[in-house]
């Protein structure tokens, strides 16, 4: 609970049309079905619907306070805030509303197109070793030490990020790691905080439906380096090709990572990759290891280097990052094996990018003793520029390739694998693929198809346990299914 005066001390440019003081607050949302008595709904006219639409709602449900960018009918009794920029004010309100609990904590921040969530694994794992408190928030689940709280985006709304913050910060936690989408940046999901240490993983295709160009879109990722801290550090791959824009527009020290840059401060080399893992040898400013890490892929070295600059960032000694890192066993739907005895391989991974599929299907290439089977499609309502592409790598990787649905969401999901179809007839060579549209169907016929010493890789939905479709979603998860397929052969 808190004084809606106390609140408006932490605004910027606001009026206020009607007011109706002191105002008890005893809640903040942009959600007029989360609204509850005594909250204030923050009304964002946002892509789809226009949060001024449901006032009435919101007002029904018990608010009392609204917060609106153009002007409404008024209501007796109710206080009325105008503010140039809904989505600032509702980060800025909740903010004071849980006591700056975002300030009380170390935030991590992880950015880039892929190896957020796989990289604020193995931090989190560091941060354990080192007896840290920690918070996770991401794709997978957010958690509050070791508590698992089921997770509806990458990275939440504000006002839900400051809940949970203030939950953590009474958990006693003191370091928080979280992904940081480039959505989150550009709807200032994080807008006023201050990360102690931010990651940059890469930068690859996805998301132009949102960002429209590779430009904005790294663009919007750069926003990190610009919110942290006047001790804050930059822990950036300089491997990549965005890596020396973040550099530049990185407002704390740097530190950079890398393989093939000789200049990088944390180096990887000498890189052995198996079926069970990966085992390499490091040089950082502080001294060398060698790691022998349990989850498999060249690119989870990149992880892992982000994961030791973080670790060195925060000062913990390289010998506990070391542990760290080899405690972690692997990442939910990342690389995860489905092995129920069969004399083939069964992989179900995450990737959904082009670059996070060429990673995976490297790595197959360098494990797999037979013929390499692959299950993929992609999702409805995002990037369509990247299905082509996806479908010519599927078929220069793999022996059979099964195109099937993802979320197909609102579109037609035939239409999405004609897509992706058209980047596989791009090759010069002969396709062995086949088109099965039911997810549960192609991931069967995979099964079937497959012999001795194969392997069959689904892919684009990891951890998810539900499909999306244009009305309705059902439960589905790739490894139950998988399973299945195996034991009915
Ligand atoms: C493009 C995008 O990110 N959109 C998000 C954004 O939507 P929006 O602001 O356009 O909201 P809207 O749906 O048009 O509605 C406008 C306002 O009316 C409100 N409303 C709506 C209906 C109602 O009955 N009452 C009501 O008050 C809504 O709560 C909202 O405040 O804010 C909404 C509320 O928080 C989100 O649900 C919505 O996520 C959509 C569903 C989404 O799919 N987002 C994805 C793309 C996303 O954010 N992904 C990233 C990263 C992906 C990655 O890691 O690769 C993520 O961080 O998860
Ligand atoms: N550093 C990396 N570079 C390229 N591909 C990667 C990297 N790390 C992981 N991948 C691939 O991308 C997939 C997704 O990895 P992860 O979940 O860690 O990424 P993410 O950035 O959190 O994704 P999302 O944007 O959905 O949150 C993995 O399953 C793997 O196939
Ligand atoms: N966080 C990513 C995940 C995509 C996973 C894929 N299964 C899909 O639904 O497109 C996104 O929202 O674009
Ligand atoms: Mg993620």
């Amino acid at each position: 609970m808190a004084k809606l005066e106390k609140l408006l001390e932490n605004l910027i440019e606001f009026e206020v049309l009607e007011s109706h003081f002191p105002t008890e607050v005893k809640g903040i949302t942009y959600d007029s079905r989360q609204v509850k008595p005594g909250y204030i709904f923050v009304c964002i006219q946002g892509f789809q619907k226009d949060g001024h639409d449901f006032i009435e709602d919101a007002i029904g449900n018990g608010a009392r306070v609204i917060v609106i960018e153009k002007d409404v009918p008024r209501k007796p009794g109710i206080t009325y805030i105008k503010v140039k920029d809904s989505r600032d004010a509702l980060s800025r309100l909740s903010e004071a509303y849980y006591d700056f609990a975002s300030r009380k904590l170390n935030l991590i921040g992880v950015t880039g197109t892929n190896g957020k969530t796989t990289t604020t694994y193995m931090i989190e794992s560091i941060l354990r070793k080192a007896n840290i408190k920690t918070g996770l928030i991401g794709t997978i689940r957010n958690k509050i030490c070791d508590e698992v709280f089921p997770a509806k985006r990458t990275t939440p709304e504000s006002s839900d990020l400051q809940e949970l913050f203030a939950r953590m910060v009474k958990a006693g936690v003191t370091h928080t790691v979280m992904e940081v989408s480039s959505h989150a940046l550009e709807l200032k999901r994080v807008q006023n905080f201050n990360f102690k240490v931010g990651v940059f993983t890469n930068i690859t295709q996805d998301h132009l439906d949102f960002h429209t160009t590779l430009e904005n879109y790294r663009q919007a990722k750069s926003k990190l380096f610009q919110a942290l801290t006047l001790d804050g550090v930059g822990v950036i791959n300089i491997d990549d090709p965005s890596g020396e824009y973040m550099i530049e527009r990185c407002k704390g020290r740097v530190l950079t990572y890398g393989i093939n840059n000789k200049h990088a401060e944390i180096r990887g080399s000498e890189i052995k990759v198996n079926v069970n893992g990966v085992s390499y040898h490091v040089t950082t400013p502080v001294g060398e290891i060698r790691l022998k890490l349990k989850l498999t892929g060249y690119f989870n070295v990149y992880n892992s280097l982000a994961a030791i600059g973080s670790g060195l960032a925060l000062n913990i000694p390289l010998e506990i990052i070391k542990e760290g890192l080899e405690s972690l066993t692997g990442v939910t739907g990342r690389f995860e094996q489905v092995d129920c005895g069969q004399n083939f391989g069964v992989i179900v991974d995450y990737a959904h990018t082009p670059d996070g599929m060429e990673n995976i299907l490297k790595t197959a290439q360098q494990i797999a003793r037979g013929r390499k089977i692959i299950v993929f499609g992609c999702g409805g309502d995002r990037d369509r520029g990247k299905r082509p592409i996806m479908g010519k790598i599927a078929a220069k990787y793999c022996d059979l390739c099964i195109l099937t649905s993802d979320n197909p969401r609102t579109e037609d999901p035939m239409q999405i694998l004609r897509d992706i179809e058209k980047g596989l007839l791009e090759l010069d060579q002969p396709v062995n693929y086949r088109i099965i549209e039911d997810r549960r169907e192609a991931i069967f016929y995979a099964v079937r198809e497959a012999r001795e010493n194969d392997l069959v890789i689904i892919m684009g939905k990891g951890h998810e346990t539900y499909q999306i479709f244009k009305d309705y979603t059902i439960p589905f998860d790739d490894r139950e299914v998988a399973k299945e397929a195996i034991m009915s052969l």
